[in-house]
């Protein structure tokens, strides 16, 4: 009897604690804001997966400030939502919306091509878009998804595109990553996941590539006033995880400790325009400052391994 009412006791203790706590607990959560007052008139920005979430709020922010902003999103209808709904807030009429589709090659170099034949100029792509826990399946190029998308489809995607951001500098390159990339291993002998597969740890390896090819491509790019960082947006109540029924369930659950995607979205802002960043290269943010990368991240070798390896399986030429 008296354990019983120990335990009650206790529970109630608890819940008082974290009701008392919330408010404090969410404005932690909510991170750092991007307080640059910088004006983007006259600039190009591509954004992928810009449709929803973390991108559509980047995209609106970016429009907010003049910038010519392309959509580059896999459905034309949602892409179209996204662009009239900031259109109309913003008073932006520069936001448009281009098809890519980052799990086929061939959708990528079409985009690419209609982009460099259609812009003069591009001054601030944001590889954003991203799969998680995606049961196993393949791109259209027989590429595991998480790595296809996450990672293959916006290396592709830079590649076609550097040649007008260097034209264009200065110019910035920003990987949404996570912080999930500490938990990743690159691990040459199964990259694909063949032999052994976790959807959870997929979608960590991919956020880690994100993180050494951000670092490979800033030391290529060193002189060229072209910058390349990557970050974490923080825990962000997104449609990311609805390919899991439990993620879902708790992600709505605990949806008020999470960012809103706008708060997600800051240091996605913070990293395409903040000013201290002009020559800032290389480097991992969260919350709107320098954070920790794993070890693994920060291994050169590994870098410049998972780049030789990121041409031979897309068929090019980066040198
Ligand atoms: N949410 C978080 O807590 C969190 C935490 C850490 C990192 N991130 C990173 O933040 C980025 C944005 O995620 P989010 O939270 O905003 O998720 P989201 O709401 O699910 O947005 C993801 C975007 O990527 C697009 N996308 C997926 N597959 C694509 C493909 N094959 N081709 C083109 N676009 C594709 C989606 O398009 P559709 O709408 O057509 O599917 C959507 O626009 C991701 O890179 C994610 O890894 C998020």
């Amino acid at each position: 009897m008296l354990n019983c009412l120990v335990t009650v006791l206790g529970i109630f203790i608890c819940v008082l604690l974290l009701f008392m706590t919330a408010p404090y607990i969410r404005r932690y959560m909510a991170g750092g804001v991007c307080k640059s007052t910088t004006k983007l008139n006259g600039k190009v920005v591509v954004i992928t997966g810009a449709n929803t979430g973390i991108g559509k709020e980047t995209a609106r922010d970016l429009a907010q400030r003049g910038a010519r902003v392309i959509i580059a999103c896999r459905d034309m209808a949602k892409g179209e939502a996204a662009a009239c709904e900031i259109r109309a807030e913003t008073g932006n009429q520069q936001v448009i919306v281009k098809k890519l589709d980052l799990a086929d090659t061939k959708s990528i170099r079409e985009f690419a091509e209609n982009f460099l034949a259609e812009e003069k100029a591009l001054h601030i792509l944001i590889n954003n878009a991203g799969v998680m826990l995606c049961p196993y399946s393949k791109t259209a190029d027989g590429f595991e998804m998480h790595l296809g998308v996450n990672h293959l489809g916006h290396f592709l995607l830079t590649f076609l595109l550097l040649e007008c951001l260097k034209q264009s500098a200065p110019a910035r390159i920003v990987n949404v990553s996570s912080l999930a990339h500490h938990g990743g291993r690159i691990r040459f002998h199964d990259l694909q996941g063949e032999k052994c597969y976790n959807w959870g740890l997929a979608y960590c390896h991919s956020k880690l590539a994100n993180v050494l090819f951000t670092r490979e491509l800033a030391r290529r790019l060193q002189g060229t006033g072209v910058t390349a960082n990557s970050l974490h947006p923080g825990s962000v109540h997104s449609e990311l995880v609805r390919h899991s029924i439990l993620m879902t369930l708790l992600w709505k659950t605990f949806s008020f400790f999470l960012k809103t995607p706008r708060e997600g979205a800051q240091t996605s802002v913070y990293c395409a325009v903040a000013e201290e960043l002009e020559s800032v290269t290389g480097q991992y943010f969260s919350d709107c400052r320098p954070a920790y990368v794993s070890p693994q991240g920060r291994n050169d070798e590994l870098a410049k391994k998972l780049w030789n390896v990121s041409c031979e399986l897309l068929g090019i030429q980066w040198d």
